[in-house]
């Protein structure tokens, strides 16, 4: 539904993904990130150990919830990393039906990432907790996600989904003003575009993120 400007805003979540280290995570904790992602995918410039994140997660007591993103985990993976850290939240590159049996399984909230790259794809219900709306990876891509690729935002105009849901792919500091404002994502995520260089977090980018995605504005 659109609101004018002036009106109460709803809060606009914001997930900060791929926390490597301590400067980005404690940019995260000060300005108020919703979320942070620790990526668990050898494959990622951002892949990190259960120890590490542990580690990392230690500094701050409480601040945003702690999410594990894994691509097509096994049970052996899932299970030797939940022994590690501890995870608020699993957002999976999953089937659905995966996805829920592990929500069942393990009692953990479970978000899904959902690919598409048409509105014809756009899912019209949702299993688990939420769904992350990105694009599909480039045909040479390495990893599902995390490539600083950007959806075409004009196919979610008018798209208001009865499930809570989340935009992501392609986002910085520049175009999440934009973007919330053409799509009215209620919340957003963001890895490579608050970057200094491929798994390095910038504060400054990770300030600015978090404040432009929160600029009250008119959603069409
Ligand atoms: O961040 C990664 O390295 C990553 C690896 C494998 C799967 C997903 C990954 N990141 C997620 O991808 C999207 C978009 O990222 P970006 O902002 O375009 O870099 C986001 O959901 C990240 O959590």
């Amino acid at each position: 539904m659109a609101q004018p400007p002036g009106d109460t805003m709803p809060h606009r979540g914001v997930k900060i993904c791929g926390l490597t280290e301590e400067a980005g995570f404690d940019a995260c904790v000060e300005h108020g990130a919703d979320w942070i992602g620790f990526v668990f995918f050898e494959r990622s410039p951002r892949n990190i150990t259960p120890q590490q994140s542990d580690r990392l997660s230690r500094r701050h007591a409480g601040g945003p919830k702690r999410v594990g993103l894994f691509v097509h985990p096994d049970d052996d993976t899932l299970a030797r990393v939940l022994d590690g850290v501890k995870l608020d939240i699993l957002q999976l590159y999953a089937s659905p039906e995966r996805a829920l049996a592990l929500s069942q399984r393990l009692g953990v909230p479970v978000w899904l990432s959902q690919p598409v790259s048409s509105r014809a794809e756009l899912p019209t219900g949702c299993l688990v907790d939420r769904l992350l709306i990105e694009p599909k990876p480039p045909a040479q891509a390495t990893r599902p996600g995390g490539n600083a690729q950007k959806l075409d935002w004009s196919m979610l105009h008018g798209w208001h989904p009865p499930f809570p849901w989340m935009l992501a792919g392609g986002l910085n500091p520049e175009n999440v003003e934009e973007a919330v404002t053409l799509t009215g994502a209620p919340a957003v995520d963001v890895s490579s575009g608050v970057e200094s260089a491929p798994g390095v977090k910038s504060p400054e980018a990770i300030k600015r993120f978090i404040q432009n995605a929160r600029k009250p504005h008119f959603s069409v």
